[in-house]
């Protein structure tokens, strides 16, 4: 099943264009946006996908008009579609009381408490419906798609990657939140979309999901790129803990230090091409 798409933006850049749509989304219960960059490429072959998830607070704008992603998925040929990072516009009370929850704040989670379980259903979103989306209408090869996204967007890449393997052939992250349980962003909205029992979490945690992880290894160790002077790396995204859940799971990992960055776009439009990069060597290492 796939919902119509309605153009709602297309501007030409580089050799390609920059589009927005919009669709009616059956899993979400509401109208959702996305922006996907076609490169010319793509209107004579079949060229590989790059989801990218976004943080907090951010609409499908942020990355699109902050990263530079135009010139890289052009010179890549990559085609590189964004969704929205939650439902909009489901008039449920308290959905746009916190900036870390709710509108902007959907986690990439299945919410199964009451009155958000109808509408954040944001893994199956993703996973499921925006996937099929983008490849049935748009000229994407099956065996060459990765995921990667920042902070909230990091941790949907990871636990994307480590629930669907079958789907993603490659996964990196720019200062994901890497550890649900001990993030309070985290912790407030778990509490809310799953409920109180905190084994009910696990099952959206990077750090557990890579323990019990049995698919395919990636040719190079996955890419993490983290900030110095993230203000947010200490107390909410614990990027040395995924470190050692992966170690201690033998799942190959490359965490990069980067001297004197933050949390903003200015971090993640240095280091976007690197990721680039990381999946096109994927791509080209994959069975
Ligand atoms: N409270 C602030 C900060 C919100 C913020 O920093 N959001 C980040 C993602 S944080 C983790 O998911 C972001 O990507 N912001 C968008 C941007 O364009 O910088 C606020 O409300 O602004």
């Amino acid at each position: 099943m796939s919902s119509e798409l309605t153009l709602e933006q297309s501007t030409k850049s580089f050799d390609g264009y920059q589009y927005v749509y919009s669709h009616d989304s059956y899993t979400v219960d509401c109208n959702m946006k996305f922006g996907i960059y076609v490169p010319s490429i793509a209107d004579k072959e079949c060229v590989p996908l790059l989801i990218f998830l976004s943080g907090l607070t951010c609409t499908e704008q942020n990355f699109i008009t902050k990263s530079g992603v135009q010139r890289l998925a052009s010179k890549y040929g990559f085609i590189v579609a964004n969704p929205d990072t939650s439902p909009r516009n489901c008039n449920i009370e308290g959905e746009n009381d916190q900036w870390n929850f709710g509108e902007g704040a959907g986690y990439y989670i299945d919410a199964t408490e009451g009155k958000w379980s109808e509408n954040y259903q944001m893994f199956s979103y993703i996973n499921d419906e925006f996937y099929e989306l983008i490849l049935s209408n748009f000229n994407v090869d099956i065996d060459r798609i990765g995921i990667l996204g920042h902070s909230m967007g990091g941790h949907g890449a990871l636990i994307s990657f480590f629930k669907r393997p079958s789907q993603y052939k490659s996964v990196s992250a720019l200062a994901p939140i890497c550890n649900v349980t001990k993030c309070e962003w985290t912790r407030n909205a778990f509490m809310k979309f799953l409920g109180q029992d905190e084994n009910l979490w696990k099952e959206y945690d990077a750090c557990e999901l890579v323990n019990s992880y049995s698919g395919p290894i990636p040719y190079a160790p996955i890419l993490i790129d983290q900030g110095s002077d993230d203000k947010y790396k200490e107390d909410y995204l614990f990027p040395n803990v995924f470190l050692d859940a992966c170690t201690k799971a033998s799942f190959p990992i490359h965490l990069r230090e980067q001297i004197g960055y933050d949390h903003s776009y200015y971090f993640i439009m240095t280091f976007l091409e690197d990721h680039f990069k990381y999946h096109k060597n994927e791509f080209e290492h994959s069975d």
